[in-house]
């Protein structure tokens, strides 16, 4: 393209582009003007106008936001048809008064050649057009021909747009993750456009795209199922709160704010799991046979006595026979219902004995069928038999039971005989010890197998109760007001309208009914079911958390992204078939991605060393980047290694300029090492990713990545744990253009590539001096070079 076309081409764009934000505005005061409107009516002067405001107020603030949240970037695309139609693609789709289209919505099926057109596969369209914006101001275009005579169909070809791909990776990390709807490249577009039935599972490797591509498929489900999915809420569960915030800017750009994000440490309402777990509690606790030692462990509380248990209530001599005991404990197993609705089983069949001992004590001819119901509510009520009751089948709590059974060396030997010594020592711990996230799929389990309480019940009950009065009373003042409206209006409803207009009262006292979003409701719920499950980094969870979430979306509609390679717990997936043919037989379905946009070759060059170490026959992705700057290795004296560290850091955060660095350290030396380092954000501060260093263990940074990574003792990371290897491959993975390993003392063997130790770092680029008498000195990139 000449200059002068392409100032045109701008031109025309711009003219396009400039339509588009007045629209934009347009939509926007019209959400605002509405916004303003409801909240300044003085109409609320009852509970019903009241929460009616409430309703109104969530739909246009939510409608605004959405608006509010497409300015940037707005159209990005343009695609041109064979039959001459012309289509401009962005974040949403616009319509003008007339209802012609100004710009396409990304997730319709009409965009959907915008991302998979190739040179082989045109599917009807001539040129595909990307459109860069800066605000509101377009400042490039650029083409791609479509044109099979013209280009090959190389490997390359199924990269669509490279230039803006390109341009888009070599960008500075920002610390939080950015959408990718200009460039999403085919086989991600299939991935996010895939039947939202079943489980998917997407298997990739590091920087492939997963939690990026698992976003978008979030947002474009949320479009295409609206109805269905707001509803029940979609949920996305990621490995930690720092990741979380990671990635939680991504969906609001979107537009889509009503979405759960949630760590499976945050999924039981009312506690918070945030202390550190030990990794061989999290092995054990993570294990299916908890779900036997849980349900022991209920058992447990559900005794029968040895011998007879005698006690006195008023001058009334009691006795409860084992047998008694067992007999009720059998007809309250029997209804299969959980321990505390089961325990109101019991306790009736218990009343029923000793009521009966009282009518015989007293003499049965002397009482009638009323006295018998006192005696029993008497009895009920009694101080002495809720003691007996409460021994033989006390009610329980889900944090009882578990805290309770984890801190009783005693309990955990009757609940889980089937645990070593060494394992039942691992989860035992103080009672009052802070809930970790591997403790919530046990409460999970737990309240599964306990039920509600008594009072929680009652409670309900007398909620549900009235809401259902209000939900009436709502319901007969709106057909009301619609009555005497049409009556004014001479409207008459014709029979066969009656139910279109019924429903159309019950959605709108619905929406009266059910302030507050859908995921506020959603979190506070403990059993909610969710239209669709989203799980990053799924290789982490272990079967207990499998069991949580797979209780949360029973229609098992789910996303599952994550690498096999990159599992860092015992506790974690080994295969995803095993995992799914037990929870989803025949209905899950997998994907893989294979092209990594984050780590340039150089540095997976690196990776590649320990990706064969962990398992042979696994083959890193390919790299889309060469990078510029080569990896280096280095390893010093113990003595020497903080001095060393500190040196690091200082260069490398010279070499990354405004980028970000991240020094990853194995979890064991954290504490040690963030008191000897300055200026370096810590892994607890909420601010950590804006930092320009943040020191993190290689856990933290699942999934994260940054500009520069400096790995730092990489032998104490491999010994940290029994899957060490991979974590040190998580790590290696992080840096989207420099990576630095210094070892403290002798290098691991998996970083002395053929025997080769990099033994002297030589400066930040490959352009830096190589220091003298450097024969022993061997760069990354020349043992890639020997290799091939
Ligand atoms: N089509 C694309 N266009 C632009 N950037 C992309 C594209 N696909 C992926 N990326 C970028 O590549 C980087 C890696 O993506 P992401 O974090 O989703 O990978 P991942 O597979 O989840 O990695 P990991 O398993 O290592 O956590 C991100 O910066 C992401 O924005």
């Amino acid at each position: 393209m000449t200059d002068e076309l392409l100032a045109q081409q701008v031109a025309e764009e711009q003219g396009h582009v400039a339509i588009m934000y007045e629209r934009l505005d347009v939509l926007r005061e019209r959400a605002r003007g509405e916004l303003d409107r409801v909240q300044g009516e003085n109409t609320v002067d009852n509970l019903q106008g009241y929460s009616e405001r409430e309703s109104f107020t969530n739909l246009f603030s939510g409608r605004f936001a959405q608006l509010s949240s497409v300015e940037r970037g707005l159209c990005f695309g343009r695609i041109d048809e064979t039959d001459g139609e012309r289509f401009h693609i962005g974040r949403i789709g616009l319509f003008d008064e007339e209802y012609d289209p100004l710009l396409i919505d990304w997730r319709t099926p009409l965009a959907q050649s915008f991302y998979r057109a190739t040179p082989a596969a045109p599917l009807g369209v001539t040129r595909r057009r990307h459109i860069r914006l800066n605000g509101r101001t377009v400042i490039g275009v650029d083409d791609d021909v479509l044109d099979l005579e013209a280009l090959q169909d190389s490997d390359r070809s199924t990269l669509i747009g490279e230039a803006a791909l390109m341009s888009s990776l070599g960008a500075n990390r920002t610390g939080r993750m950015n959408e990718i709807v200009a460039t999403i490249q085919t086989e991600q577009d299939e991935i996010i456009r895939s039947e939202l039935p079943g489980v998917l599972v997407v298997q990739g490797g590091p920087g492939t795209g997963k939690t990026v591509v698992a976003l978008h498929r979030a947002a474009y489900l949320l479009y295409t199922h609206r109805e269905q999915l707001s509803r029940n809420g979609v949920l996305v569960v990621g490995p930690n709160t720092t990741f979380l915030r990671y990635i939680d800017q991504v969906l609001p750009s979107l537009g889509e704010t009503d979405v759960v994000l949630a760590t499976v440490g945050e999924l039981y309402p009312g506690v918070e799991a945030t202390a550190a777990e030990d990794a061989a509690a999290a092995r054990v606790k993570g294990d299916l046979v908890m779900v036997d030692v849980l349900a022991q462990a209920v058992a447990n509380f559900q005794r029968v006595p040895d011998a007879p248990l005698h006690f006195k209530v008023d001058q009334h001599e009691l006795v409860l026979r084992p047998d008694a005991v067992r007999k009720a404990k059998e007809k309250a197993l029997e209804s299969d219902e959980p321990h505390n609705p089961a325990r109101r089983i019991f306790v009736r069949r218990i009343l029923t004995v000793l009521t009966n001992q009282v009518v015989d004590t007293i003499g049965r001819q002397y009482v009638g069928t009323d006295d018998i119901e006192d005696i029993r509510k008497e009895l009920a009520e009694d101080e002495r038999v809720h003691g007996v009751l409460d021994h033989l089948w006390p009610e329980l709590t889900p944090q009882l039971l578990v805290s309770v059974l984890l801190s009783s060396a005693e309990r955990l030997a009757a609940a889980a005989p089937q645990l070593s010594a060494d394992d039942q020592a691992a989860i035992l711990r103080p009672i009052n010890a802070p809930w970790t996230a591997s403790d919530v799929p046990l409460l999970d389990e737990a309240a599964e197998l306990i039920g509600e309480l008594d009072s929680t019940v009652a409670a309900r009950k007398q909620q549900t109760a009235a809401a259902a009065a209000e939900a009436e009373e709502n319901w007969r003042y709106a057909k009301e007001v619609v009555q005497v409206q049409m009556e004014a209006q001479n409207i008459v409803v014709m029979p066969w309208e009656i139910e279109q207009f019924e429903n159309l009262i019950a959605q709108r006292t619905e929406l009266i009914r059910n302030p507050g979003t859908v995921s506020e409701r959603a979190s506070a719920d403990r059993s909610w079911v969710f239209g669709h499950v989203i799980v990053d980094e799924a290789q982490e969870l272990s079967a207990m958390d499998w069991r949580l979430l797979m209780r949360r979306c029973p229609r098992r509609s789910m996303t599952l992204v994550g690498d096999i390679a990159q599992t860092g717990t015992d506790a974690g997936v080994k295969s995803w078939s095993d995992l799914l043919e037990q929870y989803a037989p025949r209905r899950w379905r997998s994907a893989e991605l294979t092209v990594n946009y984050r780590t340039p070759t150089d540095i997976m060059t690196v990776a590649a060393d320990v990706l064969a170490a962990i398992d042979p026959t696994l083959q890193p992705p390919v790299s889309v980047r060469d990078g510029n700057d080569e990896p280096w290795i280095r390893a010093v004296p113990g003595a020497e290694f903080v001095d060393a560290l500190r040196d690091a850091i200082k260069t490398e955060r010279e070499a990354i300029g405004d980028g970000r660095l991240a020094v990853l350290v194995p979890g064991p030396r954290y504490d040690e090492l963030a008191a000897v380092l300055e200026d370096v954000a810590y892994s607890n501060d909420p601010a950590v990713l804006d930092a320009p260093v943040a020191l993190l263990d290689v856990t933290r940074s699942k999934g994260l990545e940054f500009d520069a990574v400096l790995i730092a003792d990489p032998a104490g990371i491999i010994a940290e744990s029994r899957r060490g290897l991979s974590d040190l491959y998580v790590a290696v993975t992080r840096a989207t253009k420099r990576l630095g390993i210094l070892a403290d003392g002798d290098l691991p063997e998996v970083l002395a590539v053929q025997g080769r130790l990099i033994t002297e770092w030589h400066g930040p680029s490959k352009t830096g001096t190589v220091p003298p008498g450097s024969e022993s000195v061997t760069t990354e990139g020349e043992i890639a070079g020997q290799m091939c």
